[in-house]
């Protein structure tokens, strides 16, 4: 595969990545270049590699190939930001004790946050609609304001590129639009560059710019939604037929049934005619 150029307005160039978790590898080769400001889309069945890329990209995991900044050199702790996909939240700690943590890779030598540390935490809480929750003890919230305390943490590092591992998965519709369009207001507003992992492939093409999708640990497409999001190639990588539609403008992926069993007027198969077995006349 041939190396990607790096423009002046590059946030990051991975090339040849690959990650092997005992001696398998699950992440081939992959070769990606990320805009600044742009918001990358990374989708795939489970189990395809959307995490391990992730954690490769933040020293996570152990990992060939390379990860650079649009500077040429290597990332340095305060420049990617990871919102993983099932943290562990810490037991006696407050909500703002837990963001203030995203100023961890800020901290001078004396390790104690500033004024200026608070401020950024409480201002992310706020946009987030949590401010009432920065007393809570961390444990004690629900598990869509747990992982909206998790995304202000990773906001909280103020990091130009911020990487989301599934980061709505536990929201309803209301805070899934609403943290989502926080994330694009701040990509918009301060160059935020974005790469989020979402099994919602709708709510996946509506927010990104390209989608790249993972099959089996290499990237089987990288493009504009539209040109992923293509019928066949996703029921091919996720092995179940699917429709797209475009709904109000937008895509929307939906599961197709894998096979009509019957449709008025078509042929009854055998299988459809056989009487449901009353319980004495159940096979083993
Ligand atoms: N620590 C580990 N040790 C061994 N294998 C691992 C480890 N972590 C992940 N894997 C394997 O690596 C592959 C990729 O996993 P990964 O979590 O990156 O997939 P994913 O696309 O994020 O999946 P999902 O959508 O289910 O979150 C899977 O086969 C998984 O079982």
């Amino acid at each position: 595969m041939s190396i990607p150029t790096l423009t002046p307005s590059s946030a990051l160039r991975i090339h040849d990545l690959r990650v092997a978790y005992d001696g398998t590898e699950v992440l081939r080769g992959t070769d990606l270049e990320l805009r600044t400001g742009e918001w990358l889309g990374l989708i795939g069945p489970n189990g395809s590699g959307k995490s391990t890329l992730l954690r490769a990209l933040v020293g996570l995991v152990r990992s060939t190939g390379s990860v650079e900044l649009g500077n040429g050199g290597p990332p340095g702790p305060t420049d990617l930001s990871l919102m993983p996909q099932s943290p562990e939240l810490p037991p006696g700690m407050t909500v703002v004790e837990y963001v203030l943590l995203g100023r961890t890779a800020h901290l001078g030598w004396l390790r104690q946050e500033s004024a200026a540390d608070r401020r950024v935490a409480t201002d992310v809480l706020r946009r987030l609609g949590l401010a009432s929750f920065a007393g809570r003890p961390v444990l004690q919230l629900s598990g869509g304001e747990a992982q909206r305390v998790v995304i202000a943490r990773a906001l909280a590092q103020q990091s130009p590129v911020l990487l989301l591992d599934e980061p709505t998965s536990a929201l309803d519709v209301g805070h899934q639009v609403e943290v989502l369009e926080l994330v694009d207001e701040l990509r918009h507003e301060d160059g935020l560059t974005v790469v989020a992992a979402m099994h919602d492939l709708g709510i996946a093409a509506r927010y990104s710019d390209r989608l790249a999708l993972l099959d089996r640990g290499s990237l089987a497409a990288v493009g504009a939604p539209c040109d992923v999001l293509q019928e066949d190639l996703v029921s091919r990588v996720y092995g179940h037929p699917v429709r797209v539609h475009e709904l109000d403008g937008h895509l929307v992926v939906v599961p197709a049934p894998r096979a009509a069993r019957h449709t008025p007027g078509s042929p009854v198969s055998l299988a459809d005619r056989r009487p449901t077995p009353t319980p004495d006349q159940e096979v083993s």
